[in-house]
């Protein structure tokens, strides 16, 4: 199977073809100059040998050498700028299948194995495009050059180079497999790290408040330790390859001198190609260890590129199906309507035959004892968990109907444990915001009705305040402000899950009010405990072990409070 990774690549690599075709051409140029080089000195050993001057022939080898260099510089830097955006283009694409992929895929997967795949295999991926591009052809090229221009000059010293060189390579191979697994276990154990890491900050209070720092320090040492110890293990097998191939070299030369001597002595080789011979032995060396270092951080890169290919092949939330398939919305379907709906995640019966509906005007509650699965009812409606059995409309449309864009373009979501993005409060309410038309009228009246708004006036930046861990927002503004971001949002059915659990008595009236106030209005649903936002509900429905054990319905003119069995 083709590597998405790789495929991605290529893709990134084909939009900087002329940057490429630029490094090519400066690579040949560098490589020509490198094979020329040599012969050169070998013309100006003949004139000195002849008792002629040789400034002409040491000045051109001068020049070449100096274009070579500057070449070789030219190729590199074009080649690692088209590096730097395929690694950008593989980053930005591992981000949007992160992001696009399903809550189960990306929980299994783990946050913090993904940041680590984005941050530190995508970043290992520059090793492969630099070798791959720049280093390994260039080398490979002067290699193949430098050989042929040997086996002009003698092939009987070819032959004796070729024979050490080949029992080096053997012993290179074990070395570079063992590169490559101790390459995808560091990656591992750095991924681990990561994860380990992000879970312990997102609970660093708790660490800290129950004093267990020394606990989850010792979780993360062993991981540490593991990508400490997986990376000596493939630098030792890395260090080892340019000794092979400087003992290699030795051996070659002295086999070289030995018997290019007895060549020399016996007129079967002049002294001129002797020389020249030998001096494209020492160059083919440097050629020779960087292609076996490419070899090696290759295996490194493949591991990373295993581990990317993961991330690349998340499968998308399943997007529904197109909405010219579906009629307009209408009026007389409720927003919302459950039949028979069960879920079932693993072996476990999350929720087992519910039935309700949801009027498109007017407030439903759903109550029940803690783990009744109250939200998991909330979180089908979002998609966020899949459909096990049953139907469930949206405005007489089955949700399948509905592309999840759209669907979640319909619904407005206020979770039980609010989070706030890392951007300033403007954007953290107006995150979805459909109707907000970039002014702030609308966002200070969202406030106001959450009772937020002298707060927010008060902070030096106002609504740009930057919402960061040193804001030090209280767990009951947090929730308001997610009440907010949800009020400000053009949504027609509004989920609330337990939006005044963290509010104190005045705070709650306000909500409760701002609830009422959308509640005339639009289709809201409101996962409650406290008397005072179930009192405004026009149905009750509890909620028990997975299933809707009772419905209430408010009588027509009942007063508050008046919530009637049917
Ligand atoms: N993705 C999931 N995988 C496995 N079990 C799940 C999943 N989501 C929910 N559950 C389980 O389903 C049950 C219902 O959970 P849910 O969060 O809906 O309860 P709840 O009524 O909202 O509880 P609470 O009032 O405490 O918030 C729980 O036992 C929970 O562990």
């Amino acid at each position: 199977m083709t590597s998405p990774t790789v495929a991605l690549v290529r893709a990134e690599f084909g939009r900087g073809r002329a940057r490429l075709a630029g490094a090519a051409t400066l690579a040949l140029t560098g490589a020509a100059c490198a094979v020329a080089a040599p012969l050169l000195v070998a013309g100006a050993i003949g004139e000195l040998a002849g008792g002629r001057s040789a400034w002409a022939d040491l000045i051109i080898v001068a020049f070449v050498s100096v274009v070579g260099a500057v070449a070789g510089a030219g190729s590199s830097f074009l080649v690692t700028s088209v590096g730097e955006l395929a690694v950008a283009g593989t980053r930005m694409e591992l981000v949007r299948r992160a992001l696009t992929t399903d809550l189960t895929t990306l929980r299994t997967a783990g946050t913090g194995e993904i940041t680590s795949r984005i941050v530190g295999d995508a970043g290992q991926m520059r090793t492969y495009t630099d070798v791959l591009a720049s280093g390994l052809p260039v080398s490979a090229l002067s290699a193949c050059a430098f050989t042929a221009v040997m086996i002009w000059l003698d092939w009987v010293l070819f032959v004796v180079v070729v024979s050490t060189f080949l029992v080096a390579s053997l012993s290179m191979r074990t070395f570079l497999r063992s590169t490559r697994r101790a390459g995808l276990r560091q990656q591992a154990a750095l991924g681990q790290v990561t994860q380990q890491f992000q879970s312990v900050m997102a609970s660093v209070t708790t660490v800290k408040a129950f004093g267990a720092e020394s606990t989850m320090l010792e979780r993360i040492r062993s991981d540490v330790e593991e990508v400490a110890a997986s990376g000596v293990r493939g630098a030792l097998s890395q260090s080892c390859i340019t000794p092979l191939a400087g003992v290699a070299q030795q051996v070659a030369v002295v086999g070289v001198l030995a018997v290019g001597g007895l060549r020399v002595s016996s007129g079967a080789l002049s002294l001129a190609h002797f020389v020249a011979f030998l001096m494209y032995l020492f160059q083919l060396v440097g050629p020779l260890v960087t292609i076996a270092q490419s070899l090696g951080r290759i295996q490194l890169a493949h591991s990373a590129i295993e581990r990317m290919d993961e991330v690349l092949r998340f499968p998308p939330e399943a997007s529904g199906v197109a909405p010219a398939s579906r009629a307009e919305p209408s009026d007389d379907e409720p927003a919302l309507s459950f039949q028979d709906v069960r879920v079932q995640v693993n072996e476990h019966h999350v929720l087992r035959g519910v039935t309700l509906q949801v009027p498109r005007t007017g407030m439903v509650a759903l109550v029940g004892p803690s783990g009744a699965g109250k939200t998991s009812i909330l979180n089908v409606i979002e998609g966020f968990l899949p459909l096990t059995s049953g139907r469930i409309t949206i405005h007489g449309h089955p949700i399948e109907a509905w592309s999840v864009a759209e669907r979640r373009a319909r619904v407005s979501l206020v979770e039980q444990r609010p989070t706030l993005l890392n951007v300033a409060l403007r954007q953290n309410l107006t995150l979805g915001a459909t109707t907000w038309g970039g002014g702030d009228e609308s966002v200070w009246c969202a406030l106001e009705k959450v009772n937020l708004r002298e707060k927010v006036e008060s902070l030096p930046h106002g609504l740009d305040t930057v919402v960061d861990e040193a804001t030090g927002l209280s767990g009951g503004e947090m929730q308001r402000l997610a009440i907010a971001r949800a009020l400000l949002r053009d949504a027609d059915i509004v989920l609330f899950d337990e939006p005044t659990s963290a509010l104190d008595e005045e705070n709650e009236n306000a909500t409760t009010r701002a609830l009422q106030s959308l509640a005339a209005v639009k289709a809201v649903v409101v996962v409650a405990h406290r008397p005072s936002l179930i009192r405004n509900a026009c149905t009750v429905y509890s909620v028990d072990r997975g299933r809707v054990v009772t419905r209430y319905d408010a009588g027509d003119g009942r007063e508050k409070g008046c919530i009637r069995n049917p």
